[in-house]
């Protein structure tokens, strides 16, 4: 396995360019599986293992793909096999995604049921309602979900999200391209991913109303056709890079990115201290004397991101003061929090809040990945504590970060990446 080996205690200092969002190639790429001709050119799509993972998935299927230089080339006119086995599907949550199209452009599809998950409860069950009322039957029996179209093909219906779910907004949304006539949904996801797979949707020749908002309404098309497309950066990653470069006092540019995707993280950073310097298409972030304590609430977009939470706990631990820390997505991620402690920050966890007591001097030693977003925030704490902090198991890092230690080390950061073996 891998481990990260940082040396702590280094400004960052200078550029850097965010890569493709994973959480939008995602479902880009399970809606190459609607249109059966042409191939498809993705742009800006980043070199991670959740990217091998899905496109593993749709091979499996009968896609072709190639993949160089960030562009990913997909052909899925010889798609057969409308079965996603367990053994890929437990890699990735997301392979749920192969659902919505499989179902729409062939009338059935078998998926098996995605694995447990590192930061709580995951349950897929506004997916399966949102099938259902596009008339899909479903079954669950031995680990898979079995949908089938009554008569064949999905027929146009009005879904009402009784939360925000941007996986089974996604997922409707590809259902509902393909189905006879008009679907409604509301309380869609309106998180930038989404948006982006709108609008891919729509190049290949959807009709989509409403993108970008709660509410979509689509009228059904016969066919689709494949289209070439470059996808939006990923502000998780730029958000990390900004909060990285917080952390340890420094100054960097972030090129490649909309600002208005990152505008709730941004309103964060300022509020605690740091200059924010944006122009089209770059943020600098300027690091103040001393962070001021910051709570922040994570909610769907336009809110705070969850995918951001556990990155500004380790920022938080170096303010001076108290912040308070809520997950209103998932309410229990808060898996990094031992971690962070065991580092030496000053954390508790009460009722669903992270109460985190700032400034800690933080000290090297091994801690442990136990999900993506609580790797970077370990990495984070690593960049600022004394010594040497080994961050272990980062496969999970891997899932989402694209040279994470190459960016970072261009920064100025000194991080090694190690071979270990986990139980010698
Ligand atoms: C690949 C991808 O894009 N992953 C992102 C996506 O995950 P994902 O799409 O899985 O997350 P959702 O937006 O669906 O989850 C939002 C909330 O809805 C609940 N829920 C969801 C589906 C369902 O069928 N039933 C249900 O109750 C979830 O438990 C959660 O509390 O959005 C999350 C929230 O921004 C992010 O943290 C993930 O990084
Ligand atoms: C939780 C994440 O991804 P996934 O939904 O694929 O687990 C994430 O990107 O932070």
């Amino acid at each position: 396995m891998d481990k990260l080996v940082i040396r702590g205690g280094r400004r960052l200092i200078g550029s850097v360019t965010a890569s493709g969002s994973k959480n939008s190639s995602l479902p880009v790429i399970a809606a190459t599986l609607l249109s059966g001709n042409g191939t498809f050119t993705l742009h800006r799509i980043p070199d991670l293992q959740d990217i091998s993972t899905f496109t593993q998935l749709i091979n499996h299927l009968g896609a072709q793909t190639s993949f160089s230089d960030n562009t990913l080339t997909v052909s899925t006119g010889n798609v057969e096999s409308l079965l996603a086995p367990y053994e890929l599907v437990k890699k990735m949550r997301a392979s749920i995604y192969v659902l919505g199209p499989l179902l729409a452009r062939f009338g059935e599809a078998k998926v098996s049921l995605p694995g447990g998950c590192a930061f709580g409860p995951r349950p897929i069950d506004l997916h399966l309602m949102a099938m259902e009322k596009l008339g899909a039957e479903i079954t669950i029996e031995t680990g898979f979900i079995t949908a089938k179209a009554r008569n064949g093909k999905l027929q146009g219906a009005r879904i009402d999200f009784p939360v925000s779910s941007v996986g089974a907004t996604g997922n409707a949304l590809m259902a509902a391209v393909l189905a006879e006539g008009k679907t409604t949904i509301s309380n869609a996801a309106a998180e930038p991913e989404i948006e982006a797979l709108c609008r891919f949707l729509a190049s290949m020749g959807a009709r989509i109303e409403g993108t970008g908002t709660t509410e979509l309404i689509i009228e059904g098309v016969t066919s689709l056709s494949a289209v070439e497309f470059t996808n939006v950066f990923d502000r998780i990653e730029a958000g990390t890079l900004l909060a990285a470069a917080a952390i340890t006092g420094g100054t960097i540019t972030v090129d490649g990115v909309e600002n208005e995707q990152l505008k709730s993280v941004l309103k964060k950073l300022a509020h605690a201290g740091c200059t924010l310097t944006q122009t089209p298409g770059s943020i600098t972030l300027a690091s103040p004397e001393k962070l001021i304590p910051t709570d922040i609430t994570a909610k769907p977009y336009p809110s705070f991101p969850t995918d951001m939470q556990a990155q500004w706990t380790a920022l938080m631990t170096q303010a001076e003061g108290t912040s308070r820390i809520t997950d209103k997505v998932y309410h229990e991620r808060f898996n990094h929090i031992p971690e962070l402690n065991r580092l030496g920050a000053h954390i508790e966890i009460k009722k669903n809040q992270a109460i985190v007591e700032g400034p800690r001097r933080l000290s090297g030693t091994k801690v442990m990945s136990t999900d993506l977003r609580a790797s970077a925030c370990l990495v984070l704490a690593g960049l600022v504590a004394e010594g040497v902090t080994e961050v272990l198991r980062v496969y999970h890092l891997d899932r989402g970060y694209e040279q994470i230690e190459m960016k970072l080390n261009s920064l100025g950061a000194d991080i090694t990446r190690e071979k270990y073996k986990e139980f010698s």
